[in-house]
């Protein structure tokens, strides 16, 4: 079993998710930040890979105080179980995703993560051990579902969503378009890694919806179920 899991990320007109050197851009505008508190708020966790977490330094936590209050009255913390994929254990114990908003968080590491940085970061956060070199994703969401997690929201970064995508973990893609262009080669897109070779082995995907919001394009892909994994 495994839970619901939708990618949501913004990106450039030409396809770039942050700069050549893996700074943060603000790509969406105010509707679009909106619109993704209000899908935060109604995850029960998000997950980032440790390199969003070294570049950005993000938070995940929800912004909107009645966003904020509705998931009080149901029961639940301010913010979604916050997911850190970190194989090396490389989460600064500093770092936002631990320190900022109440709520769960889990870093889940392999088996080949220092034995003194995974103890340290068991002060902030459960730490899930899975996997041998890397985090094995598949074991991961199993893990998670066990601990409740019905919906998963994921924000990236590219490798991470390689990974996800190789590994058949993904149902539901959400993209913002933004009117900017970054450029160059090396800036991460959506889903780097190593990438698909074949024809045969590209998820495949159908067009659930299309809205213009700011000066943008949000597009909803749904992942074609019948078109397995790589792996
Ligand atoms: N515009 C947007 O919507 C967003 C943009 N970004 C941008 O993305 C960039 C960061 O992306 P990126 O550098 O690709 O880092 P990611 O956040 O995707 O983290 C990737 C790391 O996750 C770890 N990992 C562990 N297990 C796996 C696995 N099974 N599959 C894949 N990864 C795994 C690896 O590190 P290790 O081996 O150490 O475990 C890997 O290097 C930043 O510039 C950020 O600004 C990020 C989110 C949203
Ligand atoms: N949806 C979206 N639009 C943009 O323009 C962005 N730059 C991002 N970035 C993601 O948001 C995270 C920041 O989260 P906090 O505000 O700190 O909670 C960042 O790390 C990216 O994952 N997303």
């Amino acid at each position: 079993m495994r839970p619901y899991i939708f990618v949501n990320l913004a990106m450039s007109a030409d396809g770039k998710i942050s700069t050549r050197e893996r700074r943060q851009v603000k790509i969406s505008g105010a509707d679009d930040f909106k619109r993704v508190d209000e899908i935060k708020a109604g995850a029960d966790a998000i997950m980032v890979g440790i390199g969003t977490v070294l570049g950005d330094d993000p938070s995940l936590t929800v912004k909107s105080p009645d966003l904020k209050a509705a998931r009080r009255a149901r029961g639940e913390d301010e913010h979604p179980l916050r997911v850190v994929v970190d194989s090396m254990a490389r989460t600064p114990l500093d770092a936002d995703i631990l320190c900022k908003g109440e709520g769960r968080r889990i870093v889940a590491v392999s088996a080949a993560a220092q034995a003194g940085r995974v103890e340290a970061l068991r002060e902030k956060a459960e730490v899930v051990v899975v996997g041998e070199q890397n985090t094995d994703l598949t074991l991961l969401m199993h893990e998670l579902a066990a601990r409740g997690v019905g919906r998963l929201m994921v924000e990236g970064g590219g490798t991470l969503i390689w990974g996800l995508f190789r590994a058949g973990l993904v149902d539901e893609l959400i993209t913002y378009v933004g009117s900017i262009v970054i450029g160059g080669a090396g800036a991460p897109t959506p889903a780097d890694g190593e990438g698909f070779a074949r024809e045969d082995e590209f998820p495949r995907l159908e067009l659930a919806g299309v809205e213009r919001v700011d000066d943008g394009v949000l597009l909803r892909w749904v992942v074609k179920k019948e078109v397995h994994s790589a792996l």
